[in-house]
């Protein structure tokens, strides 16, 4: 999935507090955008030609954390801003589990097999159903 993101270069949208995109890590198996690492936010600087590789979480079910999904937020800072994001997701019928070579008997899978469709439909509900009560409480 592809898709087309602007944000604003209004001033008043780069306040602490405002994002272009909140804290999150992408649902699928990789992306581009910002990194986490113990809780330090760190930037990503725009290197022309490049592009910022994120892993997603079903990469991350896969590989038994081994692969850790990246946390990543857009702050707005005063500037337009357009990025183009690609999102590279399994099959739906495809069974995302753990892979032999990502468990051991010391280490055993960390999440049960589950449909890749099963498991974005689950994400997309949960996130529309907080938006949703987020809605409600800023009324
Ligand atoms: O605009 C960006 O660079 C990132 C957006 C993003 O993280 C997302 O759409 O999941
Ligand atoms: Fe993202």
């Amino acid at each position: 999935m592809m898709m087309c993101l602007s944000i604003s270069g209004d001033v008043r949208s780069s306040r602490e507090g405002v994002y272009g995109a909140s804290a999150h890590s992408d649902y699928g198996m990789v992306c581009r955008e910002k990194s986490e690492q113990q809780k330090v936010w760190e930037d990503v600087p725009i290197i022309s030609g490049a592009f910022i590789v994120n892993i997603g979480d079903m990469m991350e079910r896969w590989t038994n954390c081994l692969f850790r999904s990246t946390m990543h937020r857009v702050i707005p800072t005063g500037q337009e801003r357009y990025s183009v994001a690609f999102f590279l997701e399994p099959n739906k019928d495809c069974i995302v589990e753990c892979l032999e070579s990502c468990c051991s008997e010391s280490c055993p899978p960390r999440f049960p097999p589950i449909r890749s469709s099963d498991y974005l439909e689950e994400r997309f509900r949960l996130a529309a159903t907080a938006s949703t009560e987020n809605h409600r409480i800023n009324i």
